[in-house]
């Protein structure tokens, strides 16, 4: 089954999720957005959400006495929805059982990274450290192991004399906004159905990840 309804997890500015906001406008998404999820109160992203709005909701991690409680509630939270597609765009917190119980094979993440490469945060400073020629970003499912999910979809820029992490994010951000939009309707055109390690779509196996064409698209 395609993807119809979507709710997006923020913790921060929210481009990719006004990325998401724009594209819709713009009849590139058939969509509706059920709500968006900040764990941060101060996120910028919520502004973005409601001047489009659509319903936002703050789960602050800081008011949990744990992690599974905050888990829990978040859970609730985006089950209360019904999403078809749960999208972290930007979420920078690390889910436990309850998300995945309820949420696994129809759970995205945005990751700065050219995965398997640099899990975890700080990717421009590690991708520049080891001397890499390219850096770029994924899209993949999220399963327990952190940034270990199948990967859909992936946006390459080369790597340029005298970038710093921070030139790099910037010059990444505008293929990061492309590669989410052109994930996302992936997902409302097609079946994409993970896990247990592999991905099909409409039903058949994909052996490597997409790859972001110069016009924005996936070759599907
Ligand atoms: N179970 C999973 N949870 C999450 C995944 C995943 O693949 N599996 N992806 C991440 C997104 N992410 C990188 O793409 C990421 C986000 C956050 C962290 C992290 O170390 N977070 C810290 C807190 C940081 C903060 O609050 O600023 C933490 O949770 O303790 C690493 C990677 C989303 N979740
Ligand atoms: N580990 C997850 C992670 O680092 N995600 C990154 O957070 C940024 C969100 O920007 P935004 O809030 O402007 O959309 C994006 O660059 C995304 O790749």
């Amino acid at each position: 089954m395609s993807t119809r309804t979507v709710t997006v997890l923020i913790s921060g500015t929210g481009t990719n999720l006004q990325a998401l906001i724009d594209a819709r406008q713009a009849r590139r998404l058939d969509l509706e957005f059920v709500q968006v999820v900040s764990n941060r109160p101060e996120a910028p992203g919520l502004r973005r959400a409601q001047q489009a709005g659509i319903p936002v909701t703050v789960v602050d991690h800081t008011e949990f006495a744990d992690r599974e409680a905050f888990d829990r509630e978040l859970a609730n939270t985006v089950a209360q929805g019904a999403p078809d597609l749960v999208v972290l765009a930007g979420f920078m917190r690390i889910l436990g059982p309850a998300m995945l119980q309820r949420f696994e094979n129809r759970m995205i993440n945005l990751h700065p990274s050219l995965l398997p490469l640099y899990r975890g945060t700080d990717t421009y400073r590690r991708a520049l450290e080891a001397g890499d020629r390219e850096h770029g970003a994924s899209v993949h499912f999220v399963t327990a192991e952190l940034d270990g999910g199948p990967v859909i979809s992936q946006v390459r820029i080369p790597v340029e004399t005298g970038d710093t992490p921070e030139r790099l994010e910037a010059r990444l951000a505008p293929r990061e906004h492309d590669l989410l939009v052109a994930t996302v309707e992936l997902f409302t055109r097609h079946p994409v159905q993970c896990c247990h390690g592999s991905i099909t779509i409409d039903d058949k196996p994909l052996a490597r990840p997409l790859e972001l064409q110069a016009d924005a698209r996936l070759p599907v």
